[in-house]
């Protein structure tokens, strides 16, 4: 008996220690779970944004870019937040009256001010690239174009955001970055996946890019990456005066010329252009390019008289591609060497304003000329009737950029029918538009890593839900102990001393 009255005595203290334990316990383990749920509640995101310009040959456009601001360098997460139309042509049409190219971006800048947080703007990069159209007017007149840069310059250095600078980008860089917007909106570099390539028809040019190890020819058309602890080897060639307007004004030259009988008024029979279409036009709106070689004096007007022979139509756009001349094993037109074509396309500005409207993007090759054929012998009058919503500069040009589209694809670059399938025309990738400027601003803010970013083993959510499991585990298995151990004590044996 005084053994078991020592023992109790000795051990008062084992019971109450035992529940404060317990409890301890159990506080540790609710406070694991209001912390992994408090950590997780969806807190504000803090995003940081970037503004692109896109100066085309044809019109302006500003991108608004933003991204979580914690994971700068994780992909997939820039997204476009705002898109802006400049009204009116492109900075290149500034060149006699410079100092305006600068304040036509007003409105559009304003609406980014108003799209990015006030407290974001000072740490909010502005960058403007120049394309064909300012190549060819640095052509045609570089002081013109540096005074219009330099109109743009002043107007962007006055704007709340950080300004980071206006240049004409290459077409190399165009091509390429377009290619990078395409497979980074498609996370085909995270996921080191097959990449796609890019095909960009601007009005004044227009970029074929595409992964290709074949660069033993012309070194010059090959740019390499490293993203994401990868090597990338692509093909990227952009064709100047091959953009949509400027190949219109190419097929009218050399369909003027073949026309020009210097007597009497100069009327020109069209077939790219529909029955009872007719509209006087200058010459000077054709000739005023470096895309053509000096034309007939330019005060001269002539009549743009449609016939709507998609037929004759296709013969006359093969003519803008010289397929001979080719010195490399491969060439696409001009004597510009191309590597085979391989994988998927995705084709976009132009390639999905044109057949989107006519309704080709998932026709086969065959179908689309034969349905283009049908399109362009439709009256005039009758498309305008049916299309009175659709403005008449891109209503009366379908004909033609639907058959220089084809064209262009099926002898320019070689697809089949058969590769024609693997071509995507696409707007939009997400929220976010496809073209270069994206890739632009990714390759500018350094956001694509040349290695793969350390990854923690499981995602946030999966560690933390990993967590609470085991603490509850933990629980559990202590409580059980518990039980066990007071089951144990209670149940000992009854000394009889
Ligand atoms: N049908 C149609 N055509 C459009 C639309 N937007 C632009 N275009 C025309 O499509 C062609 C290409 O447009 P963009 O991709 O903006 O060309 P750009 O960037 O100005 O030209 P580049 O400097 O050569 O890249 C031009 O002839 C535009 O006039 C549209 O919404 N619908
Ligand atoms: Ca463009």
């Amino acid at each position: 008996m005084a053994g078991q009255r020592e023992m109790r005595e000795k051990n008062t203290w084992h019971r109450p220690l035992i529940i404060c334990i317990a409890v301890f316990f159990v506080m540790a383990i609710v406070g694991l779970l209001i912390t992994g749920v408090v950590q997780n509640k969806a807190i504000k995101q803090k995003y940081k944004y970037g503004i692109v310009l896109d100066a085309g040959s044809s019109h302006t456009s500003v991108y608004v870019y933003q991204w979580p601001a914690e994971k700068e360098n994780n992909t997939g997460m820039v997204t476009q937040k705002h898109v802006c139309n400049v009204k009116g042509k492109g900075i290149s049409s500034y060149a006699k009256n410079a100092e305006k190219a600068g304040p036509s971006l007003k409105e559009c800048m304003q609406e980014a001010e108003r799209s990015i947080p006030t407290q974001r703007h000072q740490e909010t990069p502005v960058y403007l690239g120049a394309t064909a159209g300012m190549r060819l007017l640095r052509k045609e007149d570089d002081s013109a174009s540096d005074r219009v840069l330099d109109s743009v310059v002043r107007f962007l250095q006055g704007t709340p955001f950080t300004f980071q600078g206006a240049r004409i980008i290459t077409g190399q860089e165009e091509g390429a970055y377009g290619w990078i917007t395409v497979n980074y909106l498609s996370d085909n570099f995270r996921k080191a996946q097959r990449t796609m390539g890019a095909l960009d028809l601007g009005g004044a040019s227009t970029q074929i890019t595409f992964e290709s190890g074949d660069h033993s020819q012309s070194p010059d058309d090959f740019i390499h990456f490293r993203l994401y602890g990868k090597e990338y080897s692509v093909y990227t060639h952009s064709f100047l005066c091959y953009g949509k307007d400027q190949a219109l004004r190419v097929l009218l030259d050399q369909q003027l010329r073949a026309n020009l009988t210097g007597t009497g008024s100069l009327i020109l029979q069209d077939p790219c252009f529909h029955p009872g279409y007719k509209k006087v036009k200058l010459l000077a709106d054709v000739y005023n390019t470096p895309c053509i070689r000096t034309g007939p004096s330019s005060n001269v007007n002539f009549t743009h008289v449609g016939t709507g022979n998609g037929k004759l139509c296709q013969e006359k756009v093969r003519r803008i591609f010289n397929s001979s001349g080719c010195s490399s094993r491969s060439c696409s037109f001009n004597g510009v060497f191309q590597p085979p074509l391989h994988g998927q396309f995705e084709a976009f500005s132009a390639f999905f304003f044109v057949m989107k409207f006519l309704n080709l993007t998932s026709e086969s090759l065959e179908d689309s000329k034969k349905k283009l054929v049908s399109y362009c012998s439709t009256p005039w009058d009758e498309l305008q009737k049916n299309n009175h919503n659709v403005k008449e500069k891109y209503l009366q040009e379908y004909c033609f950029s639907g058959t220089y589209i084809v064209t262009l694809l099926e002898e320019g670059y070689s697809f089949t029918s058969g590769s024609w399938k693997d071509i995507r025309f696409i707007k939009k990738i997400g929220d976010s538009d496809v073209g270069w400027t994206l890739g632009y601003m990714l390759n500018l803010t350094n956001m694509i890593p040349a290695e793969a970013p350390d990854s923690p083993p499981l995602p946030h959510g999966g560690y933390v839900t990993l967590m609470v499991l085991l603490a509850l585990l933990v629980c559990s298995l202590v409580v059980c102990g518990c039980c066990v151990f007071r089951r144990s004590s209670s149940a000992a044996p009854k000394q009889i001393v």
